[in-house]
């Protein structure tokens, strides 16, 4: 197949599809793109990169707020909410513009339509000019997600709001009850309480962030508290409605209440849902492609990226793996690789439980590979070492010593399984422990390397001492 121009369609031009195109279009591919919304990925473009941009715009104010501590007067900084949004704007606008310049450099045909399968080789496209049908050797569906919206919840984007409503909203809030304690929802309670909003936060069960490392999580809640903000544990949101001063039911009132079903109630200015997001795999004709979806709406895949149909991939958040942006990109690249024959030859499998992420909040939190709970719950032997970021010069510098590395290793090998940091910079410093648990690196590897001073990343190499 190598070096044969294969025809390959992707219905979807996110961080998944937009990467597949350029791989495959360098391998020699005849690609189309067809993209309903933006090029870049509405996912992407219009909940992960504008949601960074803010939590940085409030990680600003906040390190102005404890300028004191850097030997400068205190500043009280002031939201400029047209500056906000024409700085959000920009970075959109350039993402946008050098994917699609990118794409169409090598002659990648990008359509602006909607796409859907009329069949197992061919895709009918809805554009402003009409409708085409395109035939394909082979096709990438990545679609992408949106947020769920439940029947009891009716978002009207100024006070009642999904995540894609808050970069920024019309009004800023006074005040916000965020629904959701995922990586969303607690992303957004740091958001919009640096920004000096009052928060509370709706946590389904009794813990925020399920999953994560309990005592990851309960840092987070610490700090969530010493802020002001209010959490109300084990409650799930049943309705949101705006009311009028007098607690009426109102659509254009002034407040909005977000209803429990334990009896409890919150009023502010302004509630956002993140309780999740739902594949957009409604209405793309996969059924007539013969590809199957599984009952929560996702594309199941094999290591490929392959659906039950042979030549017909999924990637993305569309696949139901690990719903990331990082994860899409990956997925797009093996797909095009695989498209064009690639994979008969010596490479690594995609391996999701090695994949890092981080959550944007203060202190930031990162991990990779595996956790310290998951280890003991499968008994498997671990030996778990911690340093906080106190001891470090850098973090003293910087004037803020919170937080800590955690690596895991084999006791028996001292290859590193996985790790965890919380603190300032967690984003950038887990990629060490990410490619040294990709690449099979031991403790010694990084003990032995020779790492800049003063800087965070020494916590990693004591970390591994
Ligand atoms: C609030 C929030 C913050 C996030 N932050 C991060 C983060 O910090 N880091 C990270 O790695 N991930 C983050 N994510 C996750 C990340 O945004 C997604 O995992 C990623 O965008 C998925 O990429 P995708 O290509 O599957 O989908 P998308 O980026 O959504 O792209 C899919 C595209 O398909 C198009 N499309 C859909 N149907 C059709 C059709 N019928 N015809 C044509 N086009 C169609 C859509 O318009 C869309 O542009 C965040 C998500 C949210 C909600
Ligand atoms: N920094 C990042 O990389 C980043 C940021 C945001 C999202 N993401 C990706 O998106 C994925 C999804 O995260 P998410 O937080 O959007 O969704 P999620 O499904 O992980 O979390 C939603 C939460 O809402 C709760 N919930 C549902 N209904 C509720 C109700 N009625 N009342 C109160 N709580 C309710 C659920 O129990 C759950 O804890 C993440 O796993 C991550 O992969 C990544």
């Amino acid at each position: 197949m190598v070096g044969v121009p294969e025809r390959f369609v992707i219905i979807g031009g996110g961080p998944a599809g937009n990467v597949a195109a350029t791989y495959a279009a360098r391998l020699g591919a005849e690609v189309t793109v067809i993209e309903r919304d933006v090029i870049g990925g509405a996912a992407h473009l219009w909940d992960c990169i504008p949601s960074k941009s803010m939590i940085a715009t409030g990680g600003a104010m906040s390190f102005m707020r404890r300028s004191q501590g850097m030997g400068l007067e205190q500043e009280d900084p002031v939201i400029d909410t047209g500056g906000l949004t024409g700085r959000i704007d920009q970075i959109k606008a350039n993402m946008r513009d050098n994917t699609t310049q990118l794409l169409e450099s090598q002659n990648v045909r990008l359509i602006r339509g909607t796409g859907a399968f009329t069949s197992a080789n061919s895709v009918e496209v809805t554009t402003a000019e009409g409708t085409e049908t395109i035939e394909f050797d082979s096709a990438l569906v990545s679609t992408g997600s949106q947020p769920r919206i439940p029947d009891w919840c009716h978002p009207d984007g100024e006070r009642i709001l999904t995540t894609r409503d808050c970069y920024p909203p019309t009004v800023f809030p006074d005040s916000v009850t965020v629904v959701g304690s995922g990586v969303t929802g607690v992303e957004f309670v740091h958001m919009f309480s640096s920004f000096g909003a009052k928060v509370t936060l709706v946590v389904s069960r009794q813990q925020v962030l399920p999953g994560k490392d309990p005592e990851v999580a309960a840092v987070l809640e610490q700090e969530f508290m010493d802020r002001g903000v209010k959490l109300l544990m084990g409650a799930r949101a049943e309705a949101i409605e705006r009311i009028d001063a007098d607690g009426n039911p109102d659509p254009d009132g002034s407040q909005v209440i977000v209803r429990c079903d334990d009896g409890r109630s919150v009023t502010s200015s302004h509630a956002v849902l993140a309780i999740g997001s739902v594949p957009n795999t409604a209405d793309i004709g996969l059924d007539r492609a013969g590809v199957e979806v599984n009952r929560w709406g996702y594309v199941d895949i094999n290591h490929h990226c392959v659906t039950n149909v042979p030549h017909i991939y999924a990637a993305g958040d569309i696949s139901g793996k690990l719903p990331l942006s990082s994860v899409a990109s990956i997925q797009g690249r093996k797909v095009a690789e695989h498209v064009m024959g690639l994979h008969t030859r010596s490479h690594r499998h995609l391996d999701y439980d090695k994949a890092a992420s981080a959550i944007f909040t203060e202190p930031e939190i990162a991990d990779v590979g595996l956790a310290e709970a998951e280890a003991f719950a499968s008994g498997r032997k671990i030996r778990v070492t911690k340093v906080p970021f106190s001891a470090t010069a850098k973090a003293m510098i910087n004037n803020d010593t919170r937080g800590f590395v955690k690596i895991i290793s084999d006791p028996a090998t001292g290859v590193i399984l996985g790790g965890s940091i919380v603190g300032r910079h967690a984003a950038e410093l887990i990629s060490v422990i990410a490619v040294a648990v990709t690449a099979g690196l031991t403790v010694t590897d990084i003990v032995e390397s020779i790492l800049v001073h003063p800087a965070l990343s020494e916590a990693l190499a004591e970390a591994a001492e």
